[in-house]
């Protein structure tokens, strides 16, 4: 029996058949756009876009800097499918919905996803403006039983008790790494701990101490949830924080984040975070 709120196998499958229908490109690759990151996907070639109003079952982005599209395109030769505006908890979305698009993903045949957020560093050493290659994350409304594997297991997506350990692959890091090396960036790339929490508000200074003291080194409100649901349906994740704040720690701090900032620092980096996506070699599995 199914909660009001859960998805069936069959959902996912109207949703993968329409847009099969609807496209020619069968992508191999996915990627999620952060915040005022969408034109991460204005780098794909011979698109096809469907706003998501006009895809059965999909949801509705309400976030400012989440333009609501699905691209499908060709990437350094590889077929694309990318979304430009993701969805969070706290738009009121049941995490089931904010993941929807990953296992739709799976039936088209995606098999690594790319996942892109803004966030606000912890770690002393980031500066506004870095990226951070995921090493690892803390899912924090995961911890606390908001998990969207919660209920009924479908087993056609993978097992019920998915290990997480090694979910973001260390040869797409060292990829990513490699690539910043040639494009003179290193000096703006960090590798750390992404941290999801539920938002919408952002971080007390006494959250944001806890979370440092954790190791933390990024703090978002999205993220995780898929990178659980791309992970427990076998697909190779890849994801990138870009640094839009620090995160205040000091009660002496004048200084506070709000979103526009968050979206002015996205506009501002999204150039170097397109390169590097876009000349990311997925295939080559080397470690
Ligand atoms: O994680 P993305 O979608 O990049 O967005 C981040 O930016 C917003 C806050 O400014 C929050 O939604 C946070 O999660
Ligand atoms: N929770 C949280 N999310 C963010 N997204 C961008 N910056 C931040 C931040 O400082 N905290």
């Amino acid at each position: 029996m199914h909660r009001k709120d859960q998805i069936c196998h069959d959902d996912y499958q109207k949703t993968a058949s329409w847009l099969l229908s609807q496209t020619q490109h069968r992508p191999k690759v996915a990627i999620i756009c952060g915040s005022g990151l969408g034109m991460l996907a204005d780098a794909l070639k011979c698109q096809d876009s469907f706003p998501y109003s006009d895809i059965p079952g999909f949801p509705q982005s309400t976030v400012q800097g989440h333009a609501s599209r699905l691209v499908f395109g060709e990437l350094k030769g590889k077929t694309c499918v990318c979304m430009q505006g993701r969805f969070h908890m706290y738009e009121g979305h049941s995490l089931c919905k904010t993941t929807f698009p990953v296992r739709v993903f799976k039936l088209l045949g995606v098999e690594t996803l790319i996942v892109t957020n803004a966030a606000g560093s912890l770690a002393d050493s980031y500066q506004v403006g870095d990226i951070m290659i995921i090493k690892d994350h803390i899912n924090f409304p995961g911890l606390a039983g908001l998990n969207p594997l919660n209920g009924p297991n479908d087993d056609k997506f993978g097992p019920r008790f998915p290990p997480m350990s090694g979910v973001y692959g260390k040869d797409l890091q060292k990829i990513a790494f490699d690539l910043c090396k040639s494009m003179d960036v290193s000096q703006f790339v960090q590798e750390g701990v992404y941290c999801m929490v539920g938002g919408p508000n952002f971080e007390t200074i006494a959250e944001a101490r806890l979370l440092h003291r954790l190791g933390v080194d990024a703090v978002g409100m999205s993220t995780a949830p898929e990178v659980v649901v791309a992970t427990q349906c076998g697909m190779r994740v890849f994801g990138l924080s870009l640094i839009t704040n620090k995160v205040v720690k000091s009660y002496d701090d004048t200084e506070s984040v709000n979103h526009e900032a968050v979206l002015e620092v996205s506009k501002l980096r999204s150039q170097m975070l397109q390169t590097l996506v876009s000349q990311m070699d997925i295939n080559n599995n080397a470690v």
